[in-house]
């Protein structure tokens, strides 16, 4: 079996997708043709053009632009699904998709329209590849705490299929501390906690990630490494990181994949796992992303088990659904390593 074989088959959970980073150029074009909505592209090609970014304010407001042609129940269904489908062939088993409200909300849709769009999605991949999801409500830290009080309360009465809220958009600047209290009033209505730290902001962001949000796991945590005392806490506590290699290199988080830190986080103990964050941007789904670090870091076929196998352990399955995964990503391994 190829290296390539061996990665797409690989049992795998994604744990750091933001379902509108799925939006694929061609869909932009379909849904804004069926809503009606004027892009300011002219072909598929030319937004493929334009995702040459700087910085991770320069993918978000392009990200935020695209996410305009999503309108109706069934424009969220058909994102999830495309996604669910493309994550399927690339061998994920569970997926933890984030979204976030408030790109929606805020301009005029329905919080009902695009949960039950994404629902409907979910369904599907579970009918389709037996595939199970949870989804995770995601804040926008460039708004106030008071906008992400007020999407909790939007979510209420779906509270019961939503597993975690999450921290994303514009890092710098915006430290977990501004959200302390409405995380505090998530965990008290029995939700998950993950936030966005060290991406682009400092080891101190992930720190009051830990110490003020109280996460269960953290999305990127890349800066990290940069504190070896942080570091080793994250180590010893068992935090789960959700990498996301293909955004690291187009956001310029590092210079070149030859430098990403994935075996340097392994090395040091950290429960680092493979996703692919917003893969319609930065040009690859998770598969790809196994694949990149691979190749310019010289991972083997065992480091890449480990890292299938953290994302089992990394996820809010239960853990009685975790252990059957690890038997099978286990046989897989035995049989192909
Ligand atoms: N990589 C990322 N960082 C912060 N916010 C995001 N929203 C979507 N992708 C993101
Ligand atoms: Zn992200």
């Amino acid at each position: 079996m190829t290296d390539h074989d061996f990665i797409t088959g690989l049992p795998k959970a994604e744990l750091h997708l933001h379902i509108e980073g799925s939006l694929e150029p061609e869909l932009m074009f379909a849904l804004a043709e069926r809503n009606r909505i004027t892009i300011p592209f002219a072909t598929v090609e030319a937004v493929r053009a334009a995702y040459d970014f700087s910085n991770l304010q320069d993918f978000l407001d392009i990200y935020y632009a695209g996410a305009n042609v999503l309108q109706t129940e069934q424009d969220f269904r058909d994102l999830a699904v495309a996604y669910f489908d493309r994550a399927a062939a690339d061998g994920v088993v569970h997926a933890e998709i984030m979204f976030d409200p408030q790109t929606h909300t805020d301009r005029g849709i329905a919080f009902g329209t695009v949960i039950a769009g994404l629902l409907a999605g979910m369904a599907d991949a579970e009918t389709r590849h037996s595939m199970t999801s949870k989804l995770i409500m995601s804040f926008l830290r460039h708004l106030d705490e008071e906008a992400a009080f007020a999407t909790l309360a939007a979510a209420e009465p779906w509270l019961d299929r939503i597993d975690a809220v999450g921290l994303d958009s514009s890092e710098l600047g915006h430290p977990p501390e501004k959200f302390a209290r409405v995380f505090a009033a998530a965990r008290g209505k029995g939700l998950r906690l993950v936030a966005h730290a060290g991406e682009e902001g400092p080891p101190d962001y992930v720190r009051q990630a830990l110490d003020l949000l109280d996460i269960d796991r953290l999305d990127h945590g890349n800066r990290s490494l940069e504190d070896p005392v942080l570091t080793a806490r994250l180590a010893r506590i068992g935090m789960t990181l959700t990498v996301c290699p293909l955004s690291n290199l187009k956001l310029c988080v590092v210079r070149d994949m030859a430098e990403h830190p994935i075996d340097r986080m392994l090395k040091a103990g950290l429960r680092a796992t493979i996703n692919s964050d917003d893969p319609a941007y930065f040009g690859g789904y998770i598969a790809d992303n196994y694949r990149a670090v691979a190749m310019a870091r010289g991972l083997d076929r065992n480091d890449l088990a480990l890292l299938a196998r953290n994302s089992f352990l990394g996820s809010f399955l239960p853990d009685d659904v975790v252990a059957k995964h690890l038997a099978t990503l286990d046989t897989y391994v035995g049989a192909n390593a």
